[in-house]
């Protein structure tokens, strides 16, 4: 272990009544990092952060936080993580400035710092029970990092929020991973994942599928693209032919006037210049990329080399897949 790892699980083994929920699982956090975890509903996700919080006793396998074991160095560590969990919840009739005043310690920030960083310093007198969704989920951010803690771990923070609200959310969890804060992020939002996340861990069934960068594991398991365009000219048919013999093309396809190639990146400079020697640019070109929810389906098993909206109409799946 060095200076700047921050979590190191080697092994992690968790059953629930004879049922294995995690298994023979390894994750790194550096200091800095800002990690996902990604993958189907009951991929082990909540129950791994829950390990690494201290919260659940693994059967099996190394737990390190900040080099302190999370069972049984619990009091140790609490200081030093903040948390906001997929059930978080405070009472009703608690007001947000009474609530930091609850939560800090005596190593604790500023909470009217905190409050006017995260647009809560109206809402100071509020009870928790007239906040929004986003306000509500802005003030666990607050509660998280009140205390200065050096991990900050979010479970499905942006569950439920309209766009708006996500994107001030967004836009906080983007502030603190400019200063620098390490974060592990639960989430099923895969444009979530993709915006805020240096690094994503892909689960199913209790086991790591594959980690990386985004862009990789969209480059991995997602390597292709699509190009279309409009062409109303008499030389479709020959155009369709040159089309499918370029270097990475798979499939032309030709139906009303539009005319669709799919295949590896290479194809979308092949259909470019195809189109440059012809003499004509269709106004309407246009390139579609997979995304990580592409990469996803496909890692878990799910047909996804499609186009993205065909990929997005498919994405309820994913929800299912493992259940
Ligand atoms: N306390 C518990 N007792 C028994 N089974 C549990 C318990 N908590 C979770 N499970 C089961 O363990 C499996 C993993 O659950 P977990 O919540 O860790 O997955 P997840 O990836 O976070 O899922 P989701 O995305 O739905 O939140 C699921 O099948 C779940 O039903």
């Amino acid at each position: 272990m060095t200076e700047r790892d921050v979590v190191t699980v080697r092994g992690l083994r968790k059953n629930y009544g004879g049922r294995l929920v995690v298994e023979n699982l390894d994750l790194d956090v550096a200091a800095g990092e800002v990690v996902g975890l990604i993958g189907a509903n009951g991929a082990g996700k909540t129950t791994t952060v829950e390990c690494i919080q201290g919260l659940r006793r693994p059967d099996a396998g190394t737990v390190r936080v900040l080099g302190l074991d999370p069972t049984r160095q619990a009091a140790a560590l609490r200081p030093q993580v903040g948390s906001q969990l997929q059930s978080s919840a405070l009472p009703d009739r608690l007001r947000v400035a009474e609530a930091i005043e609850l939560f800090a310690t005596r190593n604790a920030r500023s909470g009217e710092e905190l409050l006017r960083q995260f647009g809560l310093s109206e809402r100071r007198r509020s009870a928790f029970a007239s906040l929004s969704g986003g306000e509500r989920q802005r003030l666990f951010l607050v509660l998280s990092l009140l205390n200065r803690p050096r991990l900050v771990i979010l479970d499905e923070l942006t569950q439920g929020l309209d766009p708006a609200a996500r994107r001030d959310v967004w836009a906080a969890i983007t502030q603190l991973r400019d200063a620098g804060t390490t974060i592990l992020l639960v989430t099923h939002e895969l444009d979530e994942a993709e915006a805020l996340c240096d690094r994503v861990v892909a689960m199913r069934a209790g086991r790591v599928l594959d980690a990386g960068r985004p862009a990789e594991l969209v480059a991995r398991h997602a390597p292709w693209a699509v190009v279309r365009f409009g062409w109303t000219r008499d030389d479709v048919t020959d155009l369709a032919a040159a089309l499918r013999a370029l270097p990475g093309a798979r499939e032309v396809s030709v139906a009303g006037g539009q005319v669709e190639v799919r295949g590896d990146r290479r194809v979308i400079a092949h259909a470019g210049a195809e189109l440059v020697r012809r003499g004509e640019i269709p106004d309407d070109l246009r390139v579609e990329l997979p995304d990580l929810e592409a990469a996803l389906l496909t890692l878990l098993g799910v047909r996804a080399d499609a186009s993205p909206s065909t990929t997005r109409a498919t994405a309820p799946t994913l929800i299912g897949v493992n259940r």
